[in-house]
């Protein structure tokens, strides 16, 4: 068991804010990935009531946020020796263990149940797969273990939108399929891109990244390997019926900018990367928040057409 659990709090319990439970929750992270489980569903075919897709929404964000309390009890102690994460309200003592904890497990309980109870309990039943996949199977097990960590612990942030598609539906189908597996295939080089320019803290925290391991040009040829693969899966994605040729001019012109901001990251080494302070490299972080986010946007826009041509 990580000792974070162990560890007292360098300030007196109850003098956390509102907005430091919030913080638990990686509320910044987390609007992305319910923003993918927000089209899923909006993506699906048939009538949702809006009552019932807001609450699925909600059910996924408060399952999101809990396993971000639960990632956050358990890594308290590796959080604590990085600059990025010091600050988080476990490690500054602003939040107890024990609270991160408890708070984690009643969220994640009542998302499920409440999904469970207003969707189905297909779609529930996969809400609480993937909150364990990230607790437990990712931050318990793999992210101390092995540089393959985020490569497997990416199926947790890659299933909401499928999580959104069967509370809509009950059912599986090819569509939320490859948007599961453009998200998995996309987290790679989102990770590695950052884990390039804020690689002294993983070393710190002793968190084996690929950076770590096998060092920069190893995690640069994997990122341009992951960069082409995405692109398959993206025109696929654009041959399934949730999309159209809003989806598919987003999907030619975004595929172009990221393979080629990887391939720009991948010709240099780190003297030539430490020379302009990794501006390459936060770039390829940057655009692979806009390649997601665009690439739901335009599925939702195509969503809302067909509502607005069928009405
Ligand atoms: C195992 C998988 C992943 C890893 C290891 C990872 C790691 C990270 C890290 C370390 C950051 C830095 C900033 C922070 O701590 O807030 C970050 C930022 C971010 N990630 Fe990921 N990420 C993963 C998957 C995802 C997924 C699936 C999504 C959404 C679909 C996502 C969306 C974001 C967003 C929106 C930010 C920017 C947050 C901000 O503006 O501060 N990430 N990610
Ligand atoms: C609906 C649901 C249950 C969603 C879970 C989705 C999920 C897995 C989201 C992204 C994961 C994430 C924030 C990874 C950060 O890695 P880290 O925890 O190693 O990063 P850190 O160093 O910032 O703590």
């Amino acid at each position: 068991m990580s000792d974070a659990s162990l560890s007292a709090p360098l300030s007196a319990p109850g003098e956390a804010q509102m907005g430091d439970y919030w913080e638990l929750l990686k509320p910044r992270v987390m609007s992305l990935v319910v923003f993918t489980a927000l089209v899923g569903l909006a993506a699906a075919p048939g009538e949702v009531h809006p009552f019932l897709a807001f609450v699925s929404v909600l059910c996924i964000a408060v399952g999101g946020g809990a396993s971000g309390a639960l990632n956050m009890w358990w890594d308290a102690d590796i959080d604590a020796v990085m600059k990025r994460t010091k600050g988080r309200p476990v490690p500054s003592g602003r939040v107890t263990g024990d609270e991160a904890l408890a708070i984690g497990l009643a969220l994640a309980g009542f998302s499920v149940m409440i999904l469970g109870l207003a969707a189905n309990w297909l779609a529930a039943g996969l809400l609480a797969f993937t909150i364990f996949f990230y607790a437990v199977v990712y931050t318990m097990w793999l992210k101390r273990r092995t540089p393959q960590n985020i490569v497997i612990g990416g199926l947790a942030g890659a299933l909401p939108p499928l999580v959104g598609w069967v509370a809509a539906t009950g059912s599986f189908a090819l569509a939320p399929v490859l948007m599961v597996l453009l998200v998995f295939m996309w987290t790679p080089p989102h990770f590695w891109a950052l884990a390039l320019f804020v690689r002294g803290d993983y070393g710190l925290a002793q968190v084996p990244m690929l950076t770590e391991t096998h060092g920069d040009r190893v995690t640069r040829n994997h990122i341009l390997g992951y960069a082409i693969l995405l692109v398959p899966v993206s025109l696929a994605l654009g041959l399934t019926p949730v999309a159209g040729p809003v989806y598919l001019a987003a999907s030619v012109v975004l595929n172009l900018l990221f393979v080629g901001a990887c391939w720009r990251v991948w010709r240099r080494d780190r003297a030539a990367a430490e020379a302009d302070r990794f501006a390459a490299e936060r770039r390829v972080f940057k655009l692979s928040l806009l390649y997601l986010f665009l690439h739901f946007g335009a599925l939702l826009a195509e969503a809302s057409l067909g509502t607005f041509l069928g009405a």
